[in-house]
Order: C-alpha cells, then sequence, then structure tokens
C-alpha cells in the first residue's frame, strides 16, 4: 500500500491507474477505523482493481462547539490495517492542501441536506458536500463507497454526484453492527462504559418503531415512543423521524421506501442510526 501525503505524488499514481485502465474505487473516510469502514473496503476490492482510502478530518464539516479538536487520530493502527485488507492507495492530506490560502467555494445541496442532521449541524453538509467533490477529482474515482450508518450523507452525496453530472458511481453498504446491535462508529469510542450499555437503546428502539410501523401501526405514535424510549435510557433526543427514503422528505407518500431515522445525544457523545422500514405491499 502506497502512503501519500503529497498532491503531485498522488497525481502521478492515479495518472499510471488510469493509463494501464485500471476501475478505481475510492473510500472517503475520517480514519479511527473500525470493522464498519473495512465493510467498505471488501465492497469496493470486490468491484474495483483499485482501491484507495482517504482519511481527512474535515474542518469545513465540523460546527463551532463540535468535536473536531477531540476527534480520533490512529494513523498507523489505521494503515496497518488498510494494508492487510489489500488496499492499494492511502491518501492524507494535509489541510492546506484540501483548502489552501484563497479557498472560496462550496458545494450545497438543498433539499436533502435541509432537516434531520442538516437542521441539528448547521453547514455540516456543505462541508461534507465540498470536500467529497474535491476527493473525487482528486481520485478520479469511478466508484465511491460509504455507509448506510450515515443515511442522510448518502442520499446528499447522490443527488450531488447526479446534479452535477459526475461521472461516479455511488454505492451505499448496509451498517456494521456489533453483537448487540449498536452500530459500529469511532465516536463510540467516547462512551464511558455505562453509555456503552444505555446505547444499545438507540437500535432497540429504532427497530420495535420500524415492526410496529411495518405491522401497520400508526407511525405517528411509533416516533413518539421511540423518543420516549430514548429519553427514558438517557439519551437527548434531537430528532426520530420517519422520512423517505430518497429525498428524506417528512411527508412519506404510500408505497414509497421509508427510512426512520434517530440522532440523540448521550453525555457529550452524539449517535446516529437508521433503519429500513418495509413498505406494505397493496
Ligand atoms: N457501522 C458502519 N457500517 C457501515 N458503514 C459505516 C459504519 N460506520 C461508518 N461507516 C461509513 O464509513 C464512512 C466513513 O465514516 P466515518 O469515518 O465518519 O466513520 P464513523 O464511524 O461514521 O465516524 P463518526 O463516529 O464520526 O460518525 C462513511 O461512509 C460512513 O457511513
Ligand atoms: C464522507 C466523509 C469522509 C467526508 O468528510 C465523512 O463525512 C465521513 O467520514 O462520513
Ligand atoms: N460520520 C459523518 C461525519 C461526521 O459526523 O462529521
Amino acid at each position: 500500500m502506497k502512503t501519500i501525503r503529497d498532491k503531485a505524488a498522488l497525481t502521478a499514481i492515479i495518472d499510471s491507474w488510469k493509463a494501464a485502465g485500471d476501475r478505481i474505487a475510492l473510500v472517503p473516510t475520517m480514519g479511527a477505523l473500525h470493522a464498519g469502514h473495512m465493510a467498505l473496503v471488501t465492497e469496493a476490492r470486490r468491484r474495483a482493481a483499485r482501491v484507495a482510502v482517504s482519511i481527512f478530518v474535515n474542518p469545513m464539516q465540523f460546527g463551532v462547539g463540535e468535536d473536531l479538536d477531540r476527534y480520533p487520530r490512529r494513523e498507523q493502527a489505521d494503515a496497518r490495517m488498510l494494508a492487510e485488507a489489500g488496499v492499494d492507495l492511502l491518501w492524507l492530506p494535509p489541510v492546506e492542501a484540501m483548502y489552501p490560502a484563497g479557498f472560496a467555494t462550496t458545494v450545497s445541496v438543498t433539499g436533502v441536506s435541509d432537516g434531520l442532521d442538516g437542521a441539528a449541524r448547521p453547514g455540516h453538509f456543505d462541508g461534507v458536500a465540498t470536500v467529497v467533490a474535491k476527493l473525487f477529482n482528486q481520485l478520479r474515482a469511478d466508484i465511491a463507497l460509504f455507509g448506510e450508518k450515515d443515511f442522510q450523507q448518502l442520499a446528499v452525496i447522490r443527488r450531488m454526484a447526479a446534479d452535477l453530472d459526475m461521472a461516479i458511481e455511488i454505492v451505499g453498504v448496509p451498517t456494521q453492527r456489533d453483537d448487540d446491535g449498536l452500530a459500529l462508529s469511532s465516536r463510540n469510542l467516547y462512551l464511558a462504559p455505562e453509555e456503552r450499555a444505555a446505547a444499545t437503546a438507540l437500535p432497540r428502539a429504532l427497530g420495535v418503531a420500524a415492526q410496529v410501523i411495518e405491522r401497520g401501526g400508526d407511525p405517528v405514535a411509533a416516533v413518539a415512543q421511540t423518543r420516549e424510549a430514548l429519553s427514558a435510557a438517557g439519551f437527548a433526543v434531537d430528532y426520530v423521524a420517519l422520512v423517505d427514503a430518497e429525498t428524506l422528505s417528512e411527508a412519506v407518500e404510500t408505497g414509497r421506501p421509508m427510512r426512520l431515522l434517530a440522532a440523540a445525544r448521550l453525555g457529550a457523545t452524539r449517535l446516529i442510526d437508521n433503519v429500513e422500514v418495509q413498505v406494505r405491499q397493496g
């Protein structure tokens, strides 16, 4: 695996892959890698001759008072995991290479970015869309893989790629979970043992509500019960919402795929999760 921090060196490698006609897959990350990230890498290897992973804790997607400074950084352990998994290239750009003096462009996706995490974290998805657009251009990837755990992010990136005619295939990978159901996340590292135990209420409450709705129960009541279950487990709830799985609009029409999403805080740690809600036939 080649570890690259310099744009000229990156361009040279990508040029050589393109000249050889290799299909390139990109897995963008912020590091502190776990089995969720590795599922994206496995899927990338299945689909392309060359796999590039980026690790960049992107300042532009963190709001004031968020965890940019304490976000876990584990470069050496990450590099070892990726090399063992057969990744060809690790792109570790310094902040100055991504945002040099004079940088003045923002990619802003309206609609899908507006509610949910976009409302709870103003400016967050502008930062995500901008850095992901840059990474797509830098790596000239044919395909990029993202986790369904960050469901709204996936929808924002799909919208951006379609709207800007980006010649890249966007692939979503199902959420990888611990044995007790908690979605793997780098931010789980922040949880104290008692918080980690309480955190299982998040996937549990979402699973219960999805079942209730799938069996014809009242969605409004199911969402309210989810909020109550999370509060009872010690969470401060940012949102629980049943949305259209593509537009993320809360006006759900019958017959369209639905998703139930939640974001909630345990102490200083903010967790997100979501589950599919199967549309009833007929
Ligand atoms: N449990 C998971 N299953 C599948 N994909 C995941 C999982 N966790 C993260 N990913 C995906 O990995 C990519 C990089 O995410 P990131 O580096 O932010 O990790 P993270 O664990 O989501 O971190 P954070 O705790 O900051 O949200 C994203 O596409 C994200 O959706
Ligand atoms: C896609 C991403 C790498 C952009 O910084 C980030 O938002 C993440 O890790 O999900
Ligand atoms: N996992 C999405 C990146 C973020 O929370 O900033």
